[in-house]
């Protein structure tokens, strides 16, 4: 095994590089995908990367909206606690439940390639065509402002859990429609047999911050996994995601606030596109942004500029700080 980073054939001498996930299917699914990437491009062997799942907080409550108990943290933490204390050297998760703000022992190393960024709508083939009072299954702010922007005689109730959770829900008649990431879909296989879907167009429906995206953590200090780890580095899917958490970051958006917002590459230069809504979808304020990598500042500057043009209904829903 030649050309191994700094540090990591030693550590394959003594054991296999532990990859810490969560425990539920996604999760699991995202985590495999890593290890066979990794393995892929350091010709490692099966046995040499090793996954160590831990079931987070964020999976056993599934009966309130995370917003109220704990936000995204309750996905993040028992992996932190993990990848802090050592017991495993990477953590992967999916970007769009990781805080904004980490701590700065750690370091998202790589992300892989971006998947499907799309909302897919399920029971229904357009957000027109629900019926009139239809019932709206989500737990996340953004999906229900974005639906009540549209259509405002449309009712929310709360759908959480994970994936299959939520299209069993859908099946048993607890909502009329919901809106899933076409990313898990997809990397779980999900076929959606015979279900009426649609995936939104993400230039007309705006996807979550980091949507679709996947990263791996490492401990800033741990010289030999931030090396292992930058190999499988998508540099367009982290450009574009670091812009999204950064105008996120600005905005000081928290579990109650409804942003949506994507990234794209086009050429050389990043574009940004945000939209801002008010709780109940009344009120939104959208914008965009194109820089290039030496403009750092971009994304916050649009964040501002957001924040300025916009309504106390949203603003409350931010502290910039
Ligand atoms: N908040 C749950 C969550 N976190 C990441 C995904 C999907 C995968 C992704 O967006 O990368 C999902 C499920 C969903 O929104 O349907």
């Amino acid at each position: 095994m030649t050309g191994l980073p700094e540090g990591i054939a030693e550590i394959l001498e003594q054991r296999p590089i532990r990859l810490g996930t969560r425990a539920s299917p996604l999760a699991m699914a995202q985590a495999r995908m890593t290890a066979a990437a990794l393995r892929e491009r350091w010709g490692l062997a099966e046995e040499q990367v090793e996954l160590s799942p831990v079931v987070a907080s964020g999976d056993r409550i599934t009966d309130r909206p995370l917003a109220d108990v704990g936000g995204k943290a309750l996905w993040t933490r028992e992996l932190d606690w993990s990848l802090g204390g050592g017991a495993i050297d990477l953590s992967v998760h999916s970007m769009k439940d990781v805080e904004t703000v980490r701590p700065e022992t750690f370091l998202i190393a790589a992300m892989l390639p971006r998947a499907d960024v799309r909302d897919v709508l399920l029971g229904a083939t357009s957000i027109e065509a629900l019926p009139e009072g239809a019932r709206f299954g989500t737990s996340s702010p953004r999906r229900a402002a974005q639906i009540r922007s549209m259509r405002p005689d449309i009712t929310t109730v709360l759908f959480r859990g994970n994936v299959a959770t939520r299209i069993g829900k859908l099946q048993a008649g607890e909502a009329d429609a919901t809106l899933l990431a076409a990313a898990g879909l997809d990397r779980l296989g999900e076929t959606l047999d015979g279900m009426v879907s649609a995936r939104l167009d993400s230039d007309t429906w705006l996807p979550a911050p980091s949507q679709g995206a996947v990263g791996i953590e490492v401990r800033s200090d741990d010289a030999p996994m931030r090396a292992l780890v930058g190999g499988i580095d998508h540099a367009e899917t982290s450009i574009c995601v670091f812009a999204e958490r950064a105008l996120l970051l600005a905005l000081g958006g928290n579990c109650h606030s409804a942003v949506a917002a994507l990234a794209r590459m086009d050429g050389d230069t990043v574009h940004l596109r945000a939209i801002l809504y008010s709780e109940d979808g009344a009120d939104e304020v959208g914008g965009e942004t194109r820089f290039t990598g030496t403009d750092a500042d971009a994304p916050a500057r649009l964040a501002a500029e957001l924040l300025a043009r916009a309504p106390a209904t949203i603003t409350k829903l931010f502290d910039p700080g």
